[in-house]
């Protein structure tokens, strides 16, 4: 099991959708930002990490929206997503293929991860 942490970050009424690069698993379908949890480190200072190195921000890190088992044919993946909001900078497109920021409304437009469909539905709900 692959312990991931990702970031649900607010904006007034629209929620940071990163689409995730090519070349990697699940390429081009949508993510919240994260990644995996290294040896040593808490869930906390993962998902600070993990926004420092794929969008430039810091970001303050709140309570567990939700969390997700999800088995992929590669991977069994443990997700949890926080709230959180940006106490620093401004995301930037570093590594991923494109950032917007988007309303609930408009989560059908955008083919996310498998692993997050039940967290968006839980997101229609709010
Ligand atoms: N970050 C993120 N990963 C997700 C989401 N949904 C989902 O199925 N995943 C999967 C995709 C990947 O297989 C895995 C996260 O891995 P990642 O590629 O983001 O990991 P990482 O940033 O640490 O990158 P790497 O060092 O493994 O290259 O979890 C999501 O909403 N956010
Ligand atoms: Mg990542």
């Amino acid at each position: 099991m692959t312990e991931v942490v990702a970031a649900l970050i607010w904006d007034e009424n629209r929620f940071l959708a990163c689409q995730r690069p090519a070349n990697k698993a699940r390429g081009l379908l949508w993510e919240f930002v994260g990644g995996k949890v290294e040896p040593g480190e808490t869930k906390e200072q993962a998902l600070i990490r993990e926004c420092q190195e794929e969008l430039a921000v810091t970001v303050a890190v709140q309570d567990v929206f939700m969390d997700v088992t999800h088995v992929y044919p590669d991977l069994t993946v443990h997700l949890t997503l926080f709230n959180t909001f940006i106490a620093e900078g401004t995301p930037q497109k570093i590594e991923h293929n494109d950032l917007r920021w988007i309303t609930v409304e408009e989560i059908d437009e955008y083919e996310f991860c498998p692993a997050d469909e039940e967290i968006l539905r839980r997101l229609k709900e709010v």
